[in-house]
């Protein structure tokens, strides 16, 4: 550990130490020790688009004959024309050295450079012969390395697809629980010390949400976490943690590997034979909200985990906007035209780009009809001017057939948009980058597409009417003249 420092936290090897228990931790410290500025150039012009992940893991049991046709034949050449549009590929200054999430000094690292981890032979786990050149890192260090002030992962990132179909194929080596929330979830380790965090499915694809259930009572939907993925990459933010579906087989990786006995003790077999689990956790951990496979076959999402909070703190904040939680109660916001008034006076709303970050996931959420937004997170180490975290979208793409404007409201409120997002969502509202064509093509590449659609043609429609709607408000914003509608962060580029 001589070497380590991580950017502001000089003299931080003794916190890093006391961390070191997990060893997936120590080893990225290790590596992160050794870590080159170098490596975060920016991704070269015509690097490989998303590579189709459907290969997977998937038995041809699983698969729906005529669906498999549609599978070899979806054609990404739309989605990439919309990649290489000039306002995904704007040229911004390159990131200063306190823009990296994780960062190491270089001095020392030379000679350390020829060094490799050994790692003691640890069973399930791959023997590690990392060394400090960013090409022997495996892919979830490189993108903890790649995270930066204003955004999770680069766009057109190379690393992308490598670490979306590791997550999607590799080996699970361990699962366990993972604490908070109120749905059942797990963290699933891989040999290479990646780990990802497992929602299982809990509602077929086109079943709407009842309409007597109220918001907090929704289910969570592995296949709207994954949508809330790809829509936020669509939509230029990338802000939501690179997540991918996979078929888990609930006894081979998940019973027979954990070392969590909470959760081993609630595994049983229904009625049918199935193999049912339902873990412990605060409202919907019982054998009537099990999470079963058919007969082991279970279908989830895993995204991939963040730098663990020891390492990259986060911040939570309360949204200005979030509901009330309680069937009786409206919160302020629902009947005061000029709360946001109030919101914009308001630290940290009324500097930097706090404002219309939170604009930009109020859009993120009504396109995919997600009330659930109560809090929001950040990078401590960043403060205030820095990119929103997009975590949890699993409440979201419940309900097609009805939007939900209330979502709207900040917006609606605070006739306030950032220029880049704008003209995106503009773009996407063009015949030629259909936003709901985009998201079909988009979602193809998912494992899982194989099974079937990850959404809903009906969803996909409501994507395109919900799209018109933002524009619609934006549109009664600007006919009423205010001033101040739209933030120009981009103030070179011409439309
Ligand atoms: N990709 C990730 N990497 C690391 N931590 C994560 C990731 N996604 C979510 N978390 C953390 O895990 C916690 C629980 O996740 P999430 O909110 O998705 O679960 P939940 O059961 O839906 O919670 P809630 O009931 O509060 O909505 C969050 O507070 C978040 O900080
Ligand atoms: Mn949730």
């Amino acid at each position: 550990m001589r070497a380590c420092r991580y950017r502001r936290l000089q003299g931080m090897c003794a916190l890093l130490l006391c961390v070191s228990l997990v060893l997936h931790m120590l080893v990225a410290s290790f590596i992160l020790s050794l870590y080159p500025p170098s490596c975060k150039s920016p991704q070269p012009p015509g690097c490989q688009p998303y590579t189709n992940l459907t290969s997977t893991s998937l038995t041809h049991s699983e698969r729906r004959g005529a669906h498999e046709e549609h599978v070899e034949v979806m054609d990404l050449s739309s989605l990439e024309a919309l990649f290489s549009h000039p306002l995904y590929n704007l040229h911004l200054p390159p990131s200063p050295d306190e823009d990296w999430l994780l960062k190491v000094r270089t001095k020392g690292s030379e000679e350390q450079n020829a060094a490799q981890w050994i790692s003691n032979s640890k069973e399930g786990y791959d023997h590690i012969d990392w060394n400090s050149s960013a090409n022997t890192h495996p892919s979830w260090l490189q993108f903890h390395l790649g995270i930066s002030r204003w955004q999770l992962y680069q766009h057109r990132d190379d690393n992308l697809p490598v670490l979306l179909k590791q997550i999607a194929t590799s080996r699970i080596v361990s699962a366990v629980q993972k604490t908070g929330g109120t749905q059942l979830k797990l963290v699933m380790t891989f040999p290479n010390y990646g780990q990802a965090l497992f929602k299982p499915m809990k509602q077929q694809r086109h079943e709407e949400t009842n309409v007597n259930l109220y918001y907090f009572s929704d289910f969570e939907r592995h296949n709207a976490e994954i949508a809330a993925f790809h829509l936020d990459r669509i939509l230029g933010f990338r802000r939501v943690p690179p997540v991918v579906g996979r078929l888990i087989d609930v006894i081979k990786e998940i019973k027979d590997v954990t070392t969590d006995h909470k959760l081993a003790r609630t595994f049983f077999n229904s009625p049918v034979g199935n193999t049912c689990f339902y873990g412990q956790c605060s409202y919907y951990c019982s054998t009537e909200h099990a999470v079963c496979g058919r007969p082991q076959a279970l279908e989830g999402s895993l995204a991939a985990m963040l730098p663990d909070l020891t390492l990259a703190p986060r911040r939570s904040w309360k949204n200005p906007w979030r509901r009330s939680y309680s069937r009786s109660k409206l919160a302020l916001w629902e009947n005061t035209p000029t709360y946001c008034n109030a919101v914009k006076k308001t630290p940290p709303y009324d500097r930097g780009t706090r404002l219309v970050d939170l604009i930009d996931m109020t859009i993120l959420d009504f396109l995919q009809s997600n009330m659930d937004r109560h809090h929001y997170e950040t990078f401590e180490i960043f403060g205030n001017n820095t990119f929103l975290l997009h975590l949890d979208n699993g409440r979201a793409f419940g309900r097609y057939s009805k939007d939900e404007p209330s979502i709207l409201t900040p917006l609606v409120q605070c006739c306030r948009i950032r220029r880049s997002t704008l003209l995106r969502l503009r773009l996407l509202s063009l015949p030629h980058y259909r936003l709901s064509d985009m998201m079909r093509t988009s979602l193809s590449q998912d494992p899982l597409f194989s099974v079937a659609p990850l959404l809903a043609e009906p969803h996909l429609s409501a994507l395109d009417r919900r799209l018109a709607t933002v524009l619609k408000t934006i549109q009664h914003c600007l006919n009423q003249q205010h001033n101040d509608v739209i933030y120009d962060d981009i103030p070179d580029y011409s439309d």
